[in-house]
């Protein structure tokens, strides 16, 4: 497991975007192993998750750089990415697979303990638990993933992220499709959650509410950089970036509990 404020990823000066068009301009970020949850809000189409596709190592930076435990993400050898793998998890709003139409949520979730004990990542969960944590019932076991919902599946999707036992684990926009009452109950375990087993995890999101309830401190992506980063509240309510002005006028309801 890692060890707290040890640097497990770091992104400095990271340049990266698509087909030579830069959408990040040099961001700089740093997930030390057992620290608070982390956030990252912005505009659509800002780059927040292009800022997660190259933490995790799926697309090259055109500039800066983004390393795992010191070594360039996007470059890991083969028996690096395995331990990345189990290290660092990521869910995305898609959820689980779901080419395999026989894959059931017990299969599924069976498939990610084995690994997590294999790995020596040692796991006091069941199937059962994991179900339970996100508030999926128990007759879910059987249940094969292509006949979920698309919140039944991001649900699932944090349940299998979780029982690896990461040190990281990165929520891109992972519970869009939940209704905000259950929303907030699952991040309220998840960060105690994350408390208690030190699992670092950084949020990505446009909705400021699941950041406010996670995140002890939120970046906000714009023009390609961070453009502010501190708690929420206080980002808001100094609204030093017209961006950041303009999050601040959309969300009434934080802006409400500022007052
Ligand atoms: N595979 C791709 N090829 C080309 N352009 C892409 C690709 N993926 C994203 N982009 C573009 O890069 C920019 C940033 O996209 P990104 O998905 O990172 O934004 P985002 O802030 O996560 O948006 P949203 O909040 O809407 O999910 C957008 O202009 C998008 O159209």
């Amino acid at each position: 497991m890692a060890q707290a404020g040890e640097a497990i990823i770091v992104a400095s000066g990271l340049k990266a975007g698509y087909e030579g068009e830069e959408v990040l301009h040099g961001v700089d970020l740093t997930i030390a192993g057992r620290s608070a949850p982390v956030g990252i809000i912005g505009p659509s189409g800002v780059g927040k998750s292009t800022v997660v596709r190259a933490l995790m190592g799926i697309i090259t930076p055109y500039g800066g750089t983004v390393s795992y435990r010191g070594r360039p993400a996007h470059k890991l050898r083969r028996g690096e990415k395995k331990v990345f793998a189990g290290e660092v998890r990521r869910v995305s709003q898609e959820g689980v697979p779901t080419t395999d139409p026989r894959l059931t949520a017990e299969k599924y979730l069976a498939g990610a303990l084995k690994d997590a004990r294999r790995a020596g990542r040692t796991h006091a969960s069941t199937i059962e638990g994991l179900l339970d944590f996100v508030a999926l019932e128990q007759h879910f076991t059987g249940r094969t993933l292509v006949t979920m919902s698309g919140g039944e599946r991001q649900r699932l999707a944090l349940a299998h992220a979780l029982a690896t036992r990461p040190d990281v684990l990165v929520l891109d926009e992972p519970l869009t499709a939940i209704d905000p009452g259950l929303r907030s109950e699952i991040l309220r375990r998840l960060k105690t959650l994350a408390a208690d087993l030190g699992i670092s995890v950084l949020l990505v999101s446009h909705d400021l509410e699941s950041v406010e309830r996670l995140c002890s401190t939120v970046h906000v992506l714009a023009d390609g950089v961070f453009v502010a980063s501190g708690p929420l509240t206080e980002i808001l309510a100094a609204a030093s970036h017209p961006v950041v002005a303009d999050l601040a006028a959309a969300a009434p309801l934080t802006a409400q509990r500022l007052r």
